[in-house]
Parts: C-alpha cells; structure tokens; sequence
C-alpha cells in the first residue's frame, strides 16, 4: 500500500519519494508514505485557505454535525482503527482501543461546542450601547503531531480547529502516517467540504518547517519533544505565528509512608509500563517514603515478573515493542548512564533479541533503585519502560524532587492524609495531577498539558482547546443614535 497525502478532498499523486513504515513487533513493512516538500505544503495551504471563508460562514450548529458523523464512523470502525495503530506504533490493543474511543469521545465533546462556543455579554460604560465578545476563526492551521498517541492527539487539535471555523494542515509523524490515512478517509466519507481537513506526510524538517514558515498558516499547534518544540518556538517566533506546544515530561509518583502500597504498585505498573513507557505522561520516576522503600521495591518486583511482553496484537500482552530501534539505542544508553551513575538495577535492563523478539523493539521493563534526584536518569526524559526509585523523607522534600526536573506535564501521590493531598495538589509544580491513581488517564473534557519544559501556556483538549483555534473579538454596538465618546474623562 502507498500512502499519499489528502489535499483540497483528494488523494494526490504528486510530493517526494515514498519511504516504508515498518512494524516494531516484527519490523514487516507495512506501507509506503510519501515525503512530500514545500510544494505541497504549498498546495494545501491554498486548499485551506480557499475552503475556509466559506466554512467560517456555515453556523458552528451545523460544522458540529460533521464531527457527530466523524464521531459515528470512528465508532463503527473502532476496532479496525485500533488493529491499525497497534501494528503501527506497538501499543497493546486494549490501549489502542483506548485511544481510539479518546477520539470518538472529542468528536462528539467537540461537537457539542458548536451549540455553545460560548462568548460574553457585560455591560457598556454608556448608556444605549451594546458590549459582547466573540470567538472568531482564525483561519488556516497547521497541526504538527507526535507517534506515540497518532490519533487522539490529532483529534484534540483538529476537531476544536474545525468546529470553531478554521482549517487545517495536519502533518503526521513519519512512523505512524497510517492512522492520518484512516482518518483522511473518514473525513472524506463524513462530506466534510474539500479543504476543510488536509493531510500532508513527510519529514518535520521539510513539510514543519515549510507549515510554520508559511505566511497563510496563522496558528502552529505542536505536539512532540522538548527539543523539536524549542526549535518550532524559535522558528514560529519569527514569523509572528501563534504556536502551541505540547511537549516533553519526566512524571513522578509519590509513594508516602501512609500510601495503600498494593494500590501504588498497580499505578506505578500501569503508568510506567503502559505503551512500554511511551506517553508524555508516563511514570519515569518513583518518590518513596524511606520507610516504605524496601517494602515498595519487593512488590513492584514481583508485580513485573507478571508483565508478558510482546506483540501488541496478543491480547494477552501486557508490554509492547517500543517505535523503533533508534528508540531502542536510546532507552539502552540511558539504562548504561543509571549504571554508571551508581544507582543500583533492581530487574530489567536488556534489549530482548531472543526467540521471539528478534525483529522487534522489545525492551524489558526496568526498575533501578537509590537513584540519585539529580542524576541524568532522574532528569531527562527516557521515554521507554524505565523506573528509578528516589528516596525522600518527608512530603516537602517529595515535592522538591518532583519539581526539580525542567518538565511540569504530570504528577501523582499516594497517601490516605487528606491534607497531605491538599498541599500536593497545591505545590506540585505539573499541568496534571492524580491522587491515588497513576501519572497517566487524561479525559479529554478537561486541559491537557504542562507547565515549564512542557508547554508554553497553551493546553490541548477541554474547553481551554478552543483558545488555540479561535480570536478573541470584542463587539461594541452603539444605538443612541449620536457619537458618545468613551475614555473621556468626564469628572
Ligand atoms: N505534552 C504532550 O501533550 C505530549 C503528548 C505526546 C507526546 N509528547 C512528547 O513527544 C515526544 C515523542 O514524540 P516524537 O518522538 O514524535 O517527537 P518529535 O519532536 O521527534 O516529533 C514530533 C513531530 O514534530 C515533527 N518535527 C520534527 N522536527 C521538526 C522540525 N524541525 N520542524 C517541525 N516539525 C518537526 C515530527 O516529524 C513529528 O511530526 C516525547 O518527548 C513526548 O513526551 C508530548
């Protein structure tokens, strides 16, 4: 199968070579994908920008009915959507699943919006004077998203871009173009009008760099690492462009003397090892009580002797192949640094190439313990099945630790002191945080993002989703028939 990209409604048979996109949990090919340049960029912001003065004049009520359709279809494929991710980017099934419904969940939120979009009516300083605010379309978006969520991202982005009268860009990353596709496909059979939704795959330093550079393209909304989001912010700056970015975390769990441990162990587990540690919210760091330490370490390791680790597809599989061998490299450099750093490896800690595993990412889950809170393992970003164990001795010293990394996405704790609970939710310095649950459970009524490292203010998701993609535009109507002069200072 070739994919090429979705422009003004149609499938193109113009842009770059095409490259393969392969299957971690056995490194099959799977498709081909074009790698398009600014050409095509270019044709789809032309699409878009042509679409979009007539979708900014059909009422929100009726833009909504597109994403009830988008929701239904999504729905009724629901299971075809997941086998594809899975195979895609690794993640196991029932957490393909997830995310799948994570997107048929903001279609319908999203279309829900378009009988609200609420706006303000206050009270003029004048008398017969009418004073509103409104959100108005900005007009054309690009939409840059990462592998390891390749469709409930792009429906937080898109779905709130459309509904309240913009039109898009989306460009996939080059791992996971496929779900991109199944959406195209999607939008195509829900009549959404051509060039409301455009679809352009290729590399972020061609096809990104040639969407923030674009003058047509108003808004950047980014989701994907630290690093790249920094470089996007840089770029995005100097052309003036509003930029969103959703970017890199480093979440913790606190363990207190007083937590429920069973319940912590299974937060711990689900949050660290889920999409084999592949979220933005992932659990990479775990902050003990010390007299609950020891106890801690002997139940998380026998809870990981529970994990099967493999192809994403077996619904017995709790554990995936991370994306890609490069990914791979990555997660085991990082495990050779925790070594030598002298904190002390407690399980895991291997690349698997044995039978069974030899053509795929698989890395074990891996618990190092007395990790030192400023080591590199404590402070950058893994992104793979990786846990260190930090030591504390009090809550205010836990909070410390948690807010020592550059990142602020997510944070949890577990305790049964309610006003220990209070303080944390108070001072943790994270967009996110859970009580008694894991780092990782984000719904999508409500902000998603961080702060620091993380973010730049702006949020995915929930209602604060619709500041991205809309203006604000204040309205004075003035009907006393005569000029009556505001900011005149009458005393
Ligand atoms: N905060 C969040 O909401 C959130 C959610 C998911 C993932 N993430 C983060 O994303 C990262 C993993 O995703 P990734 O590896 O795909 O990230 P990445 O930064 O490598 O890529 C993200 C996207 O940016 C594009 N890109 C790369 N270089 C670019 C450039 N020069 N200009 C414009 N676009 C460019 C990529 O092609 C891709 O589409 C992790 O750091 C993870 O924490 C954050």
């Amino acid at each position: 199968m070739k994919l090429d990209n979705y422009i003004n409604g149609a499938w193109q048979e113009s842009g770059g070579e095409y490259t393969a996109v392969l299957n971690p949990a056995n490194g099959e090919t799977l498709c081909e994908v074009r790698l398009s340049g600014r050409e095509d960029v270019d044709r789809a912001v032309e699409s878009a920008k042509k679409a979009q003065k007539q979708w900014a004049l059909v009422p929100a009520p009726k833009r909504a009915d597109y994403l009830y359709e988008i929701g239904r279809l999504m729905k009724e494929r629901k299971e075809h959507l997941s086998q594809v991710l899975t195979k895609e980017m690794g993640k196991v099934i029932e957490e393909a699943r997830g995310e799948v419904q994570e997107g048929i969940d903001m279609a319908y939120y999203m279309a829900g919006e378009g009988r609200r979009l609420f706006g303000e009516t206050v009270p003029s300083e004048l008398q017969d004077k009418f004073a509103m605010s409104v959100r108005a379309p900005i007009g054309v978006v690009g939409l840059i998203t990462p592998w390891n969520f390749p469709v409930a991202i792009a429906t937080w982005k898109s779905f709130p871009a459309i509904v309240a009268g913009n039109t898009f860009i989306w460009k996939p990353a080059t791992e996971t173009p496929m779900m991109a596709y199944e959406m195209a496909k999607i939008f195509e059979e829900a009549g959404l009008p051509a060039g409301v939704a455009n679809i352009v795959f290729g590399s972020g330093s061609d096809v990104g760099t040639a969407m923030i550079e674009h003058p047509d393209v108003r808004v950047i909304s980014f989701t994907g690492s630290t690093e790249t989001g920094r470089h996007v912010a840089e770029l995005g700056g100097r052309h003036l462009k509003k930029v969103s970015l959703e970017m890199g975390g480093k979440n913790a769990v606190i363990v207190m003397d007083d937590a429920d441990l069973n319940l912590a162990v299974e937060g711990i587990l689900w949050s660290a090892f889920g999409t084999a540690g592949q979220r933005c919210t992932a659990c990479s760091r775990v902050i003990v009580h010390k007299d609950v330490k020891s106890e801690l370490e002997q139940r998380l390791l026998e809870a990981m002797k529970g994990l099967t680790i493999g192809d994403g597809l077996d619904e017995s599989v709790k554990v995936g192949p991370v994306v890609n061998k490069k990914a791979l490299e990555k997660i085991d450099g990082y495990v050779k640094i925790g070594k030598e750093e002298g904190a002390r490896l407690l399980a895991g800690g291997n690349i698997l190439d044995g039978a069974g595993y030899s053509d795929g990412c698989y890395y074990e889950p891996t618990l190092f313990t007395d990790v030192k809170w400023d080591s590199r393992i404590a402070q950058e970003e893994i992104f793979g099945p990786v846990i260190s164990l930090i030591e504390v001795g009090s809550l205010d010293e836990a909070i410390e630790v948690n807010n020592s990394v550059v990142y602020g996405l997510s944070s949890s704790i577990f305790t049964q002191d309610v006003n220990k609970v209070f303080r944390a939710q108070r001072d943790l310095d994270t967009g996110i945080v859970y009580v008694n649950a894991g780092t990782t459970g984000a719904e999508i009524h409500l902000p998603f993002g961080g702060t620091k490292g993380t973010g730049n203010g702006h949020r995915d998701s929930g209602v604060a989703a619709l500041d991205v993609f809309t203006e604000w535009k204040s309205i004075y109507v003035d009907y006393s028939g005569k000029l009556q002069r505001a900011q005149i200072d009458t005393e």
